[in-house]
């Protein structure tokens, strides 16, 4: 079941930039900065609330964010749906027809397991899946 958006995840170019930007525009700080290495991704998070907004800059040139950049330039890149079940939705979306990006749950940040739906079946908006790690 999808429960809530977990997070807006947002393409930058230079991570410090973007992080003394939005502590502005919210009256906040990151609560995390956290490096997925998998994904070649740096990313600083922001919690309003139960609103999270993560920045992302790439680490590697060969990086999904990398790409995204060089392509549309920055900003929104993906939106995250927290699930109960993210093997359940994925084999209930896989059946629906929705393209996963990838067939097992890998690891995200802010302890999390995570899929990806490919944007072409989702109206052009990339959608990840997020389920919380049990500590
Ligand atoms: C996991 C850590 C963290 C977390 O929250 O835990 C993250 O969120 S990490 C985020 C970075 N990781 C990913 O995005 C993994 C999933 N993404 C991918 O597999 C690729 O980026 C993919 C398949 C979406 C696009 O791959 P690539 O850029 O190599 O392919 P193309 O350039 O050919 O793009 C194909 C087609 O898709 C459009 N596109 C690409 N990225 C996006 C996007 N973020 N939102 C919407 N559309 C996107 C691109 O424009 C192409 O469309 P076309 O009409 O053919 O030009
Ligand atoms: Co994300």
């Amino acid at each position: 079941m999808f429960t809530n958006v977990e997070h807006i995840g947002i393409a930058v170019k230079d991570l410090s930039v973007a992080d003394a930007l939005f502590s502005t525009l919210l009256n906040s700080t990151p609560y995390k900065h956290e490096e997925v290495a998998t994904e070649g991704v740096r990313t600083s998070f922001f919690k309003i609330n139960e609103t999270k907004i993560e920045l992302l800059e790439a680490t590697r040139d060969d990086s999904p964010i990398a790409r995204f950049l060089e392509k549309k330039g920055e900003g929104i890149h993906h939106l995250a749906f927290e699930v109960d079940d993210i093997r359940a939705e994925m084999a209930r979306l896989k059946a629906e027809g929705f393209v996963l990006l990838n067939e097992e749950p890998k690891p995200g940040a802010d302890q999390k397991l995570v899929c990806f739906l490919h944007p072409k079946n989702t109206h052009g908006v990339l959608i990840e899946l997020c389920q919380s790690i049990r500590e």
